[in-house]
């Protein structure tokens, strides 16, 4: 892989960038997930990140998160490189909360000490007490009653598990914020109560959000910008009046199918009443 700078500080052509990826090639073995992949994630902005199963959703958050290290490239995370120097990567770890597809919760502690758990490597010399407050207050954001934060994940509803995992992301008080699948096995109402959770936390904090997601109501209600990723790179990045537009087969399936046109009204409906109302 090309050789990284390792400096922190910002870089000019990261300007208004959250996360900037660069000629991004991952491969396992003989696949090819991703071939000179490049994607501008701006700041303060909703980005989703969509695509058929398979074609590398999970593996460029991991990328940009510095879990998976590809065989070329150039990520940029807040100006720093993920497999930088332990400072940038420290830095990364410091200004991101990560949702992961399946909570990844640990099921031995109650939902408190699982969002003190950042809080405790990263600021060891917090008084508990003032911890244990941080935690609760992260478990109010996330929508969860007081109560939750001394029970189990196993006495959690789906829904509210995936409350638990965001409590747990914004122990930091991240700048960027990353959600794989967060609406997955939700209801329909649970879902959208996430949705409106999501962009609520994007007005009141200026979160900035890479938002993997199958869910086209979702991408309606609060994206900003949709990613396509289809034929190993980003195809498309663009608001999605744009993106429903663009000539290619698996788009035009997946916005313009029943499913999507559904989506669609709903997200007209919604206008329309906001702007009546
Ligand atoms: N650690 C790994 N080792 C080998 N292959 C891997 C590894 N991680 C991912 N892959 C492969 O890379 C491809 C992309 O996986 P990824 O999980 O990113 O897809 P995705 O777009 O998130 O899919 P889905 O929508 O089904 O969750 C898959 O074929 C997967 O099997």
């Amino acid at each position: 892989m090309e050789k990284h700078r390792t400096t922190t500080e910002h870089h000019d052509d990261d300007a208004g960038l959250a996360i900037r990826v660069r000629g991004l090639v991952n491969r396992f073995g003989a696949q090819v997930v991703h071939d000179d992949l490049d994607l501008d994630v701006r700041t303060g902005e909703i980005q989703g990140i969509v695509g058929g199963s398979g074609t590398g959703k999970s593996v460029l958050m991991r990328t940009i998160l510095g879990l998976n290290e590809p065989a070329a490239g150039s990520v940029r995370v807040l100006g720093h490189n993920p497999f930088g120097s332990s400072a940038d990567r420290h830095a990364i770890e410091r200004n991101t909360g990560v949702l992961f597809q399946d909570g990844a919760l640990f099921s031995s502690l109650t939902v408190g000490e699982n969002v003190e758990v950042p809080l405790k490597e990263h600021h060891p010399d917090l008084d508990p007490r003032i911890r244990k407050e941080l935690a609760l207050l992260k478990v109010k954001l996330a929508g969860l009653p007081a109560d939750a934060v001394a029970k189990l994940p196993s006495q959690l509803s789906g829904g509210m598990r995936k409350r638990a995992g965001l409590a747990r992301a914004l122990a930091l008080d991240p700048p960027i914020l990353f959600l794989d699948e967060p609406t997955a096995g939700l209801d329909p109402i649970g879902a959208s109560q996430f949705d409106e959770l999501i962009l609520t936390l994007k007005h009141a904090l200026g979160l900035t959000v890479f938002l993997i997601t199958h869910d086209l109501d979702t991408l309606y209600a609060i994206c900003d910008r949709v990613a396509v990723l289809a034929d190993r790179k980003v195809l498309i990045n663009a608001p999605l009046s744009e993106v429903e537009r663009y000539d290619q087969p698996w788009v035009q399936e997946y916005f313009h199918g029943p499913r999507a046109r559904a989506a669609q009204t709903i997200h007209l409906r919604n206008l329309t009443d906001h702007t009546v109302g």
